[in-house]
C-alpha cells in the first residue's frame, strides 16, 4: 500500500456497499490506507446490517468472518462481551483497519519487546475509539491490546486485514516473550464454524 496522489471520498450507505466499494478498492494494484479507513469510517453502523454476524461467547472475544475479500483481505465483525479483552498481540505484516460498530474499545499500543524479550514491555500509548471511528496499525506502528472495558455494555466492531493471515505472535507483557497462536473464526458468513461448535475455537 501506498500513500494516494489523491484520495477518492467514498461513502458506504450501508455494509453492502461498503463490501463492494472495498472490492473496487483492492481489484487495484495499490490501495491507500487513508482511502481504505476513510472509507470505512464513513459506514454509520446500522445493526440491522450486521446482526446476523455478530455472534457472542461468555467467555472471550469472538471473530466471525463476513468477507474474503476476493483473496485480497477479510473483514471480520469481533464480538465483545463485558470485560473481554485480547492478549498483546502483532498483525502478521499485514494492514489493520478497526471500526467501532457498537460501544467503545480501548487500545493500548505497546513497543516490539527487544530480540529476546526479557522484561516487562513498554506501553507507547493509549485511547478509547467510538462508535463509528476507524483505527488503523501494523508492525511497524507496534503491537497493541484491545479492550472492551464497559462492565455493562457489549462492544462490537469491525476488522479488515490485508492480506489476510490466520497467525499472529502473542506477548506476554510482564516478560516480552511471543509465543505463535492460530486465529479460527466463531462463524463464518453468519453460520457457526464447526470448531466453535466443537469448543475447539480459542486464539489465545
Ligand atoms: N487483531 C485481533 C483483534 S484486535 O485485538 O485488534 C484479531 O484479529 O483477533
Ligand atoms: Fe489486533
Amino acid at each position: 500500500m501506498e500513500q494516494p496522489l489523491q484520495t477518492e471520498t467514498w461513502k458506504a450507505q450501508s455494509l453492502e456497499e461498503l463490501v463492494r466499494i472495498l472490492h473496487r478498492i483492492f481489484a487495484e494494484d495499490k490501495v491507500s490506507v487513508d482511502e481504505v479507513q476513510a472509507l470505512m469510517e464513513s459506514y454509520e453502523s446500522n445493526p440491522e446490517e450486521w446482526l446476523q454476524y455478530a455472534k457472542f461467547d461468555q467467555y472471550r472475544y469472538t471473530r466471525n468472518l463476513v468477507d474474503n475479500g476476493n483473496g485480497k483481505f477479510n473483514l471480520m465483525i469481533l464480538c465483545w462481551g463485558e470485560g473481554h479483552g485480547s492478549s498483546i498481540h502483532d498483525h502478521t505484516d499485514s494492514h489493520c483497519f478497526m471500526k467501532i460498530l457498537q460501544g467503545n474499545l480501548k487500545e493500548t499500543l505497546f513497543e516490539w519487546p527487544e530480540k529476546k524479550g526479557n522484561g516487562e514491555m513498554t506501553k507507547k500509548s493509549e485511547r478509547v475509539l467510538r462508535e463509528n471511528q476507524c483505527a488503523y496499525i501494523n508492525d511497524s506502528i507496534g503491537l497493541h491490546r484491545v479492550e472492551n472495558i464497559s462492565h455493562t455494555e457489549p462492544a462490537v466492531s469491525l476488522h479488515l486485514y490485508s492480506p489476510p493471515f490466520n497467525t499472529c505472535n502473542t506477548f506476554d507483557q510482564r516478560t516480552g516473550h511471543k509465543h505463535k497462536v492460530t486465529m479460527t473464526f466463531y462463524s463464518q458468513f453468519g453460520e457457526r464454524t464447526v470448531c466453535s461448535l466443537l469448543n475447539i475455537y480459542y486464539i489465545r
